[in-house]
């Protein structure tokens, strides 16, 4: 049997443990997604959906449970070893893009590879490759400012994939886009997560567009169910 892409078990976090304030956010949350399989993450604001992407990608600890990727236990890692696991095993796509401004569209799909070790010129091959996939090839050399918000997120999701992780988790991917061109740009990510074959975690509010995807889950009282 081939191990989860992502299995997390038992997570707790608490927040400021022991004062006034202390707040529960994830207690016993449980989710495991197969390779190739894209879940949708439902949850109201402020359930925790942002700390249980952060913990899954190892952006952020748990208080207690096991994060494996690729079967591989992540919870014990030094963070010189999680760091590295990041960068090659997770890709994230925030819902504003978080580009970086003084670089190009290709500039921004580059870079991530290049801190990967990866070559200049196979990093390029494979940046153009990504923007060509999802329509925006003939605006690479473009900067950001000079690009819509739709084609912004397009560049977004490309950079997210530049390292080919076996992960991709997205947080409201589409929230900051207008209806019509929130489902052109979720149309584009679907492509490119199917044709990548990786596994996917996306969080939305949009009932919509969580029906899409292969399962849904939906982050309540600390759990997911
Ligand atoms: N570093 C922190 N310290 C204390 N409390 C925090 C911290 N980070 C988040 N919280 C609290 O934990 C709860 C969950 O936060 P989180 O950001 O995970 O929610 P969310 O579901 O992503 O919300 P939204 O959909 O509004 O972005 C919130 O009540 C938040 O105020």
């Amino acid at each position: 049997m081939t191990s989860p892409a992502l299995s997390l078990t038992s997570i707790e976090k608490i927040y400021n443990r022991g004062l006034p304030s202390e707040i529960a956010v994830l207690r016993g949350a449980d989710l495991a997604v197969a390779p190739g399989e894209v879940v949708a993450l439902v949850a109201p604001s402020g359930a925790g959906k942002s700390t249980l992407l952060h913990i899954a990608g190892l952006l952020d600890t748990p208080d207690s449970g096991q994060v494996q990727l690729g079967g591989e236990e992540m919870s014990g890692l030094g963070d010189r070893r999680r760091t590295r696991a990041r960068r090659s095993d997770v890709g994230f796509i925030y819902q504003f893009h978080h580009l970086l401004p003084e670089f190009t569209a290709i500039e921004n799909v580059i870079l991530p590879q290049l801190a990967n070790g990866v070559s200049a010129d196979a990093a390029a091959r494979r940046a153009q490759g990504l923007l060509d996939s999802v329509g925006i090839g003939p605006r690479s050399g473009h900067r950001p400012s000079a690009m819509s918000g739709g084609e912004q997120q397009r560049v977004a999701f490309c950079r997210a994939l530049a390292n080919a992780p076996r992960l991709l988790l997205a947080d409201e991917p589409t929230g900051n886009l207008d209806p019509g061109t929130s489902d052109t740009v979720f149309a584009a990510l679907m492509h490119l997560v199917r044709d990548t074959g990786l596994a996917a975690v996306i969080a939305t509010h949009n009932l919509e567009l969580a029906a899409r995807m292969d399962r849904m889950v939906r982050l309540e009282d600390g759990r997911l169910v």
